[in-house]
């Protein structure tokens, strides 16, 4: 049996995989300035046997890890960059920074990008000792938090030849991410006044702030115009300043548009722009509109998750020792009513645990995904699959202190390797029967409509590492 082997060689270097796992947790690094954490990978996949290509797609910490030649090629995608302002002490149930106003692994994505280089290196041993035909690759991708990494990797044509691709999230569950994310556009609005005394010669002055502010109040009108599972979001960048008596001259805000297919969000971002351009004519400002970056959302392949849910049915879940489950108890008193309510039941009136000890059925049915990943550009290219594993407590959520506290603990840890596992068995399933290959590809072919994956970013705009 596969997943039998496949677990062994992944528990035969498991103490490799926690240490780069602990290690990334420890660099916490944001968007497109992963090189602690890129590099470890890099050389991590080198000494396993991989050629390693770095700065791919003009992408300083982007990253390929290759092994095998020709096809079927299996893409499976890696993340590493962390959360700024979320440092924590790992393994306590008490908040409490480890470097204040630090980074932190918020996301878990030490465990992400760890358990996916975890799978991609038990491929690469059960094809030599297999004997089995094809390529497997590690995509180092960055910049998933508000950058979209595998968007632009995605523009540079880098998963073009790949037939399939898998991926995975550290959760509070075991399940098959039966899921359709948001698409979403980030675009800057920057404004330009004129600066003068507030008092003495206001009416000489023109307030970018003003202008910020009346494009906010503009888009919150627009929120009651626009379908209801678009989401539109801002941070203001740039108030202009800390003094009230100053006209400010310069102001910006970031928006975030969201909407499940990327044509509606299009058309909302375009009404955003008009509402900029009001409000820059209301003030008498000039408004420069600079894209950020933006990702498509997940198209779910069912024939991929059926053979990943067979795998996981199989390698079952991770299983906790009682130290395990006393931290976890501990943590999971910290969090709140509202969150511990959206805990996950083994049944509908089952027991209330803190860590699961189940695999969540999967029906086939979708799942919304109220939030947005740049797995999503991948998945229009090639037929891709994710799942979850238990890596933090019942009812936590993500970007929450917790979450990095765990992610540094055999927690974290055992969610990883697990991970690793229904990725590297999946993988090979696979590749094992090139039926089922064609089968997902076919099936990404129905979903698309004949519509060809086109990037929603720009020619032009680059990755940004502003935070
Ligand atoms: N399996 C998941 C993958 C991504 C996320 C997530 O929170 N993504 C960010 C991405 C933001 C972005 O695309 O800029 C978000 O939705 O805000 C959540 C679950």
């Amino acid at each position: 049996m596969h997943t039998q082997r496949i677990s062994e060689m992944i528990e035969q270097k498991r103490d490799l995989f926690i240490s780069v796992s602990d290690n990334i947790w420890s660099f916490a690094e944001t968007r497109f300035e992963e090189y602690q954490s890129a590099e470890l990978l890099a050389q991590t996949l080198e000494s396993e046997g991989f050629q390693v290509e770095r700065g791919v797609g003009g992408i300083k910490t982007a990253f390929i890890g290759s092994f095998g030649s020709g096809g079927p090629i299996v893409a499976i995608l890696g993340e590493f960059d962390a959360l700024s302002g979320m440092s924590q002490k790992k393994g306590q149930a008490v908040q409490e920074p480890e470097v204040p106003g630090g980074n932190g692994h918020g996301c878990g994505h030490n465990l992400l990008g760890t358990a996916s280089l975890a799978a991609a290196v038990a491929v690469k041993q059960y094809m030599e000792e297999n004997n089995l035909k094809g390529t497997v690759r590690y995509y180092g991708c960055p910049g998933e938090e508000g950058g979209s990494g595998k968007a632009f990797m995605a523009r540079a044509g880098l998963f073009d030849d790949v037939d399939f691709a898998l991926c995975w999230h550290p959760m509070g569950y075991n399940s098959i991410m039966a899921i359709e994310s948001l698409a979403n556009y980030q675009v800057y609005f920057k404004f330009r006044g004129k600066s003068s005394h507030a008092a003495a010669s206001p009416h000489l002055g023109r307030s970018a702030l003003d202008a910020v502010e009346l494009m906010n109040v503009g888009v919150n009108y627009l929120r009651e115009h626009i379908i209801p599972e678009a989401r539109v979001h801002y941070a203001v960048t740039n108030t202009g300043g800390l003094s009230p008596n100053v006209v400010q001259a310069y102001a910006e805000a970031l928006y975030l548009v969201r909407a499940p297919k990327v044509d509606q969000v299009q058309e909302i971002y375009e009404r955003v722009c008009k509402i900029a351009q009001g409000a820059a004519l209301m003030t008498e400002t000039e408004v420069e509109i600079v894209f950020d970056k933006a990702c498509s959302n997940v198209v779910q392949n069912k024939v991929m998750e059926q053979v990943m849910y067979r795998n996981f049915q199989e390698l079952g879940v991770p299983v906790h020792d009682e130290e395990e489950l006393k931290l976890a108890k501990e943590v999971r008193a910290t969090l709140t009513e509202q969150e511990l309510n959206t805990s996950e039941k083994e049944f509908p009136d089952g027991p209330d645990v803190d860590m699961v000890t189940w695999l969540n059925p999967y029906n086939g049915e979708t799942s919304p995904l109220n939030g947005s990943t740049d797995v999503g550009d991948v998945s229009w290219i090639a037929p891709t699959a994710q799942c979850t594993t238990a890596c933090f407590v019942n009812g936590s959520t993500l970007h929450s202190w917790q979450w990095v506290s765990l992610g540094g603990t055999s927690l974290g840890h055992k969610g990883m390797l697990h991970a690793g596992k229904v990725l590297a068995s999946t993988a090979v399933d696979m590749l094992n029967n090139p039926e089922l290959i064609e089968q997902a590809k076919a099936e990404l072919q129905q979903r698309l409509g004949g519509k060809p994956y086109k990037c929603p970013i720009p020619e032009g705009v680059q990755p940004s590492v502003k935070k």
